[in-house]
């Protein structure tokens, strides 16, 4: 079976089949289904907010644009009078997952919808960025395709164990993978651009800025709306250090025009690991400095510690508890690395080809006229939301990474859906933050749903901890020496499972399955009554029968 990504679903994927264009396949069965959504929410207006207007009238509003309107007074908190008709139900400024994912379904309930986005270009900037957004163009999808690329390098090496012969081992083109890259983003921003037409979103390109609670600038023609969407999503953040404008992010790491053959990765987050372990696979020589003691803050301290062995065992090159302190660029053109210890020593990592910034995004709020229009935004200017991801200005609402809440594409189509359903249809409905599973690209894959242990003692107190560490079946004759972990952890009161995490092949795949089931509430007693699929790695987390720890609560407390 064929699987590609689709842009009906954000980042969902679809078979493909017969004749029909996957995307467009995928789409007609989302809107007919949204479309019978349309239909209920029509039959029950007095509950909407607004009554949705046909789609054609949004084409009228659009053709009789408009000099912009005369200066209204719009005091801070968008109380504004507002003018008796707007040209849309909604404005949604940014067309990535978020505003894509809500534009549609609003439309599709009947509301009359317009998306802004800036026009197309690989790496994003003020100016650039493109239908499909950051997952599609610069995210999710680039770097999965690069991902994939990458494992060819260390399948060919492992084939040889069963008994593939050939070295040395294939050349790789690095050109003919970023021409063939370039042309599947071109086709998914197509294939974005004709969703958002079919289910009658008009797209507005162009620069989106707020002027006030009921209208949007876009390169100086305005626009009213009765709704205002903030989904314009995130941007790399560069840490201040002389050098810091030598790095690339990740953004110009998609796009390197030559493979490098050295590179050192400043951060140990998400980002920072799957590019590492993209050009670690490709044979660069990868260095990863990071302040903490491990990498990946926040997920499992085990998973941390045991990812940390799995990606010293590859050969990637760990740095830790180092900050960095400057990068030069050397005679040859090269790029040295300075961090610097807690105990102020020094390490420098020299003829870097490049050196990857991947210290975390921030949301892309500057200059979007929020400030002016009176909605509140936090620390790391996020755009401050309420459970229904409304901004505390009535009209205005946020979704997706601008939010900061949980910085992942199937959560910002969660909020997209959500908000389309709270405003359109008039019933309140807050995204569901529980059990989101994740999964880091790196080499090897991490995948998490639910709590990690330190967190479930917390909550729980009394906590059944079940682990096994093995080397799966491929690597008994591959010759890697990779092992995969995983662990469970229940509710000692409940038997409920609170928490799965895995390291190793595949474990992203997997635990698809298992944040269905911890979702649904399972004990590690249905656990243990199903049977397993056999010789896979899944099965361990069907038969870890032997607890590996029962952390308790001192008496003192459990008493209390
Ligand atoms: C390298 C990388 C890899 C990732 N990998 C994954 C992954 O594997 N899985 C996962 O779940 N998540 C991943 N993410 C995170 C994921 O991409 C985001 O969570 C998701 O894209 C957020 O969607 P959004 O709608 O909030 O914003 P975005 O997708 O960022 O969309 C915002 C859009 O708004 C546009 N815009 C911004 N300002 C304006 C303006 N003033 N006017 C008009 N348009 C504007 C932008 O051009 C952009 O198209 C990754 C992110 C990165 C950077
Ligand atoms: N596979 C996925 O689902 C996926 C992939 C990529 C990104 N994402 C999303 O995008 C978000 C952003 O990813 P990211 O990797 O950029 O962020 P991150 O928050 O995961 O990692 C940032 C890293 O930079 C380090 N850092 C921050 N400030 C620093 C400083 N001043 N000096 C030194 N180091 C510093 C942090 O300690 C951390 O290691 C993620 O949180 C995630 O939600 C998801």
């Amino acid at each position: 079976m064929l699987r590609a990504h689709a842009a009906s679903t954000g980042i969902g994927r679809v078979r493909q089949s017969g004749a029909q264009p996957a995307a467009r396949g995928v789409e007609t069965r989302g809107l007919r289904a949204a479309a019978r959504g349309a239909v209920a929410g029509a039959a029950t207006p007095a509950h909407a907010p607004f009554a949705a207007a046909p789609p054609a009238r949004a084409a009228a509003a659009a053709a009789a644009r408009r000099a912009p309107p005369p200066p209204r007074a719009a005091p801070a908190g968008g109380a504004a009078p507002a003018p008796r008709s707007y040209d849309y139900d909604i404005i949604t400024i940014g067309a990535g997952s978020g505003g894509v994912r809500g534009s549609r379904f609003a439309a599709s309930y009947g509301a009359r919808v317009a998306v802004v986005e800036l026009p197309f270009e690989y790496i994003s900037s003020d100016t650039a960025g493109g239908v499909g957004g950051t997952c599609v163009l610069r995210g999710c999808v680039p770097k999965k395709l690069m991902v994939y690329a990458s494992e060819y390098a260390s399948a060919f090496r492992d084939s040889e164990g069963f008994g593939w012969e050939g070295r040395p081992l294939p050349g790789h083109s690095w050109t003919s993978f970023l021409e063939a890259k370039r042309k599947e983003l071109q086709r998914l921003n197509g294939a974005y651009k004709n969703t958002l037409k079919n289910a009658n979103v008009e797209l507005i390109e162009g620069r989106g800025r707020v002027v006030d609670a009921h209208t949007v600038d876009v390169d100086g023609v305005r626009y009213t709306a009765k709704n205002i969407v903030i989904a314009v999503g995130g941007k790399p953040s560069r840490i201040s250090i002389p050098g810091a404008d030598l790095c690339i992010t990740s953004d110009e790491a998609l796009e390197l025009a030559e493979r490098p053959n050295k590179i050192t990765v400043l951060g140990a987050g998400y980002i920072a690991l799957e590019f590492a372990g993209v050009f670690h696979r490709f044979g660069a020589e990868t260095h990863v400095a990071f302040r903490a003691p491990l990498p990946l803050r926040g997920f499992d301290e085990e998973v941390r510690k045991f990812a940390t062995e799995q990606y010293a065992a590859t050969g990637l090159n760990l740095h830790a508890g180092l900050k960095p302190a400057e990068v030069t660029r050397q005679p040859d053109g090269r790029f040295a690395v300075t961090l610097v210890g807690e105990d102020g020593s020094r390490t420098v990592i020299k003829d870097n080809d490049q050196v990857l910034m991947a210290t975390g995004r921030a949301p892309k709020t500057s200059g979007l006229g929020l400030e002016s229009a009176g909605v509140k935004l936090g620390k790391k200017g996020e755009v401050v939301v309420d459970d229904y991801s409304r901004t505390n200005v009535p009209s205005i609402w946020a979704v997706g990474d601008v939010t900061d809440r949980i910085n992942l594409t199937p959560v910002a189509l969660m909020e997209g859906m959500a908000l389309a359903r709270t405003i359109v249809k008039g019933e309140p409905t807050k995204p569901d933050y529980d059990f989101v599973a994740s999964a880091v690209f790196s080499w090897p894959n991490i995948a998490t749903v639910g709590l990690t242990e330190e967190q479930a003692v917390k909550r729980y107190g009394d906590v059944d901890v079940y682990t096994s560490s093995f080397r799966p079946m491929r690597n008994t004759i591959s010759g890697s020496p990779l092992r995969s972990f995983m662990k469970l952890i229940v509710d000692a009161g409940s038997g409920v499972v609170v928490g799965a995490h895995m390291v190793g092949d595949d474990s992203a795949e997997i635990m698809q399955g298992f944040a269905v089931a911890l979702k649904l509430g399972v004990t590690k007693q249905q656990l243990d009554a199903t049977v397993g699929i056999h010789p896979t790695a899944a099965e361990e987390f069907v038969t870890m029968r032997s607890v590996s720890r029962e952390v308790r609560r001192p008496a003192a407390v459990a008493a209390a």
